[in-house]
């Protein structure tokens, strides 16, 4: 197998690089192409992998360049720059560093929150103006003062644990942060509206998602108390810049400090010029540490992922180690094949699936499992659907999915049951793996069988009566179709029989009619693995 080919677009700390040369994967380390889309277009074919930062946007044109790509590293958090649906629709994990820059981006805002409130931007400009305007930089104390905090997650957290050190009193909106979290960081845990008339500093750190797009927008400006400071080091577009400009001028607000804007780079912005606003480039995350610990992070689980097939910190994937990923591989194939087998059988809309794990694979990283066997299930219907996009193809299409978990209970250490309910009937469909990996069908329908799955294959149903296996074999052979394996089944002497077998190459559409006119057959269907 050639070695996997990593593109680096943004600029990521060399130390990724060394990381992805060490492991034996080729690097391509262009800093600024991420800046020139026409230019990523023309050479992503080329790459399995993408080490990104925030400038460069992964849009779906892209991604439909991207033939060869599996796997977009983000050197950092946000990936709002990552069209993540269209990646997922392609099958391509997205992942990220969730951890490696929050102490850095938590400690701008709080140099931002000083700067605002002794006005040290602007002291610096006048003092080395050889000004010395003493008396005009009049500041605030932040002891005693109230910190709101919008989205107390990671960063957030981090910020609140600062100020508490500052002697400030902290509170904070979250709806996802409980209570016994806040208790233990001793923050107050409180409403939006609440926030905005208590806070003498707000600072927000939430993602920009439709909740949160303009969670400070003029009304909620309008709300907050009179000298309110407002620091921005997490998504441009939380606030709405042309209100908070208008309350800065009004003297609402008394001051601004932002990193982040809603058109970056931002060259022009509402914002700019005002005296007590205060500006940085989109550098929460530019400290040496932070950026060491993101590009050796991404390069580690890239390479982990393009190298050994392990998953973690993928937002579009469930985690799966790289111990794990062996041992998964043959029940993924499992998964997929009954998925597959079950897909290529319905005919009509699927209203359900459900999986049983039972034994061994019950332990295994069954989200994973699931999606394979969903990928499997919808792909006669979906072509390019594939393991990642299966999950949220099946939501879409309002098809739910359950799983159980059980300890083993029969002959076999491990099995798979996947049920799928149609508007007509529920059929299910039972597989193993045998000591040699290799996926096996051990039961369809309630009946014993036992069959590995092959390019091509013939499934049968029909009465349980004397001749049929005469019959069919002769028009196989008839019309030259090799027979390479025949599994048998049936609940009971003279009840229902299923045949499944492995020929060698495709079955002409005349044989297989022919099969249908034997006596007593029910159901005939070429299957493909
Ligand atoms: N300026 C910079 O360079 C950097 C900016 N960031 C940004 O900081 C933000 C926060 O990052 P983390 O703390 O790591 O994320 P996180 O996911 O740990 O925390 C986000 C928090 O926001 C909360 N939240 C979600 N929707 C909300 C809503 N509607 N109202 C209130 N709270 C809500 C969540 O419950 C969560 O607790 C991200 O947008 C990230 O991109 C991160 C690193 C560097
Ligand atoms: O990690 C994040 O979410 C950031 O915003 C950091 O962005 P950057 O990598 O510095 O362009």
């Amino acid at each position: 197998m050639p070695a996997p080919k990593v593109l680096i677009s943004d600029a990521l700390s060399p130390a990724a690089v060394q990381i992805f040369k060490d492991r034996g994967i080729e690097v391509d380390f262009q800093p600024d192409l991420g800046k020139d889309k026409d230019k990523l277009a023309a050479i992503i074919g080329n790459y399995d992998g993408l080490a990104i930062r925030s400038a460069t946007k992964v849009t779906p044109k892209i991604l439909e360049a991207a033939k060869a790509l599996k796997v977009i590293g983000r050197a950092g958090i946000g990936v709002d720059n990552v069209d993540i649906p269209a990646a997922t629709a392609k099958g391509i994990i997205v992942m990220n560093t969730p951890f490696g820059n929050s102490i850095t981006t938590a400690e701008h805002a709080v140099a931002m929150m000083f700067a605002l409130a002794r006005e040290i931007p602007a002291a610096d400009a006048s003092t080395q103006a050889g000004k010395w305007e003493k008396n005009r930089f009049m500041g605030v104390e932040i002891t005693a003062k109230t910190l709101g905090i919008i989205g107390c997650g990671n960063i957030g957290s981090i910020v609140a644990e600062r100020a508490i050190g500052l002697k400030m009193k902290v509170i904070a909106y979250d709806p996802f942060l409980s209570p016994e979290r806040a208790l233990d960081l001793g923050v107050e845990k409180v409403e939006l509206e609440d926030l905005l008339a208590r806070a003498d500093f707000i600072t927000l750190h939430t993602p920009l998602t439709e909740k949160t797009k303009n969670v400070l927008s003029a009304e909620a400006l309008a709300k907050t108390k009179k000298g309110v400071r407002i620091i921005n080091c997490a998504r441009g577009g939380l606030v709405d810049e042309v209100a908070l400009r208008a309350a800065l001028d009004s003297g609402h607000v008394a001051g601004a400090a932002f990193d982040v804007f809603v058109e970056e780079p931002a060259k022009e912005n509402p914002l700019f010029g005002h005296p007590n606003v205060v500006c940085t480039p989109h550098l929460g995350a530019a400290t040496t540490e932070a950026q060491e610990n993101v590009a050796l992070q991404v390069a580690e689980q890239m390479s982990e992922y393009l190298l050994r097939g392990a998953i973690s910190n993928a937002v579009n994937f469930p985690s799966i180690t790289a111990e794990e990923a062996p041992k998964l591989k043959p029940f993924i194939a499992l998964a997929e094949n009954l998925g597959s087998f079950a897909g290529q059988l319905t005919e009509t809309g699927i209203k359900s699936v459900h999986i049983t794990y039972e034994g061994t694979v019950a332990g295994l990283k069954i989200k994973a499992l699931t999606s394979a066997a969903v990928a499997g299930l919808l792909r006669p219907m979906l072509a390019d659907i594939n393991v990642v996009s299966a999950p949220s193809v099946a939501k879409e299409r309002g098809i739910v999915i359950e799983e159980t978990t059980r300890e083993a209970q029969g002959e076999h250490d491990a099995l798979i049951t996947l049920t799928v309910v149609t508007e007509k009937q529920e059929r299910s469909v039972v597989g193993t793996v045998f000591a040699d990996g290799a996926p096996r069908i051990v039961a369809i329908k309630g009946i014993k069988v036992d069959a590995e799955f092959a390019p091509s294959m013939i499934y049968v149903t029909n009465e349980d009566k004397p001749g049929f296996i005469g019959r069919f074999a002769g028009l196989l052979g008839d019309a030259g179709v090799n027979i390479a394996t025949f599994a048998l089944g049936r609940d009971r002497q003279g009840g229902s029989a299923i045949a499944l077998v492995e020929v060698d190459g495709a079955v002409p559409d005349s044989v297989l009619a022919s099969v249908q006119t034997i006596p007593g057959v029910k159901q005939v269907k070429p299957l493909k693995f």
